[in-house]
């Protein structure tokens, strides 16, 4: 089922937790929310699923308003964070309990119920468990619980709040691989929240990027990483360097970085945005004439396993940044801390106040002056 929200704003007394969003989660598809603490990701969930109401703004199923309808109307399934399994109830039990509780006319018998609940506990690889309580299983196990406990009673969608969140990182990630490869055999429309973004880009098909109330972007994993809209998701999708300048006669100055503009972008101070991976460090001036090259100075190595990140420091505008790249390279390399290297700037976005990233379509080659 599509899930659509339009022009949704929701305040608390004077405080505006969401602000004019409009989202279309097409059917089948597998959505992250992902944002920093705050941004509005579980108000957003909370109101598609209609535990709150909006001051604005319509939700529609599948093209069909369903602002006005409750919650139990609405047939969604949830998982939250905290497994909130019933402790004093048994699995199989816990699985059976939202088709039990059905009005009679619309309950399953017994023997449905019992096939319905072995079949959900197949479908989450916890055959054989159904006898034990809550307490007797691994966070993850609970997790996986609580998400057939979502699909026991065959919701139009599923809506995750940060369901993997109270885990340890190695549960996390079979967990990941687990619900993607679910969502795969299911093909459940499945929004859910994160604020963390290697779990939005590893599981996603799409990410909606939110911060402050707004969406800032709404994207496949690889154009939020690689074409970020704004300076906000650059920053919050991995490191990032800045380097202060200014726009002048066509040309962006970085330093003694020098760029040119395709069209005409005005000018004034503008930051460039780069990632620490596109740093290109050599220990030897380019042979190119190119102006994208500055030296720098490294001032600490740090050994990640594969990767290895310099911290360096521009001798001209002073800047601290960082540079990484594979092990290999940097064995290759020969960098020392304290030694001074160059380093070309490939792949910087220049954004000029909060418009649309500018593209610097070349290095700017100085003119040859002949005397
Ligand atoms: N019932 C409420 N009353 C007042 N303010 C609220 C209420 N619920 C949420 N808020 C505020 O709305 C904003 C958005 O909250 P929300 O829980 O949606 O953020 P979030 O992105 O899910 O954050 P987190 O990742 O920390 O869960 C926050 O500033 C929060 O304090």
């Amino acid at each position: 089922m599509s899930i659509e929200v339009v022009n949704i704003t929701k305040t608390y007394k004077n405080f505006t937790a969401l602000q004019n969003v409009n989202l279309h989660i097409p059917e089948g598809e597998l959505v992250a929310l992902l944002g920093p603490s705050g941004s509005g990701k579980t108000t957003l969930l909370r109101l598609i699923a209609g535990l709150e109401q909006s001051q604005q703004g319509r939700i529609l199923f599948n093209g069909e308003d369903n602002t006005d309808r409750d919650v139990r109307e609405r047939q969604v399934g949830f998982v939250f964070q905290h497994y909130a399994l019933f402790r004093h109830m048994n699995i199989f039990d816990n699985l059976a309990f939202g088709l039990t509780v059905r009005p009679r006319k619309t309950r399953p018998s017994k023997r449905e119920i019992h096939e319905k609940v072995h079949s959900l506990l197949r479908l989450v690889q916890l055959e054989g468990l159904a006898h034990r309580y809550p307490s007797q299983l691994s966070g993850g196990q609970r997790q996986r619980v609580a998400l057939a406990r979502a699909l026991a009673v065959e919701p139009k969608f599923l809506l995750l709040d940060e369901p993997f969140g109270a885990l340890d990182t190695k549960v996390r990630q079979e967990l990941r691989r687990w619900l993607r490869h679910l969502h795969g055999k299911l093909g459940l429309t499945i929004l859910f929240v994160t604020h963390d973004q290697e779990e939005a880009m590893e599981l996603a098909d799409r990410v909606v990027v939110m911060n402050e109330g707004r969406v800032e972007q709404v994207g496949s994993p690889e154009e939020i990483y690689h074409k970020p809209a704004n300076p906000f998701v650059y920053s919050f999708l991995g490191r990032v360097n800045l380097f202060h300048g200014r726009i002048q006669n066509g040309r962006i100055k970085l330093g003694e970085a020098e760029f040119e503009a395709e069209h005409d972008v005005g000018e004034g101070p503008a930051v460039g945005y780069m990632r620490p991976h596109d740093v290109e460090v050599s220990l030897h001036p380019p042979k190119s004439s190119a102006a994208t090259a500055v030296q720098a100075q490294t001032e600490r190595i740090t050994l990640l396993g594969p990767i290895v990140r310099l911290e360096l420091k521009r001798l001209d505008t002073k800047e601290v940044f960082e540079a990484e790249m594979s092990r290999q390279r940097f064995l290759e390399l020969n960098v020392v801390e304290g030694g001074t290297v160059y380093v070309t700037l490939h792949n910087v976005s220049i954004f000029v106040d909060n418009a649309p990233a500018i593209k610097p379509t070349r290095a700017y080659v100085p003119q040859q002056v002949s005397i």
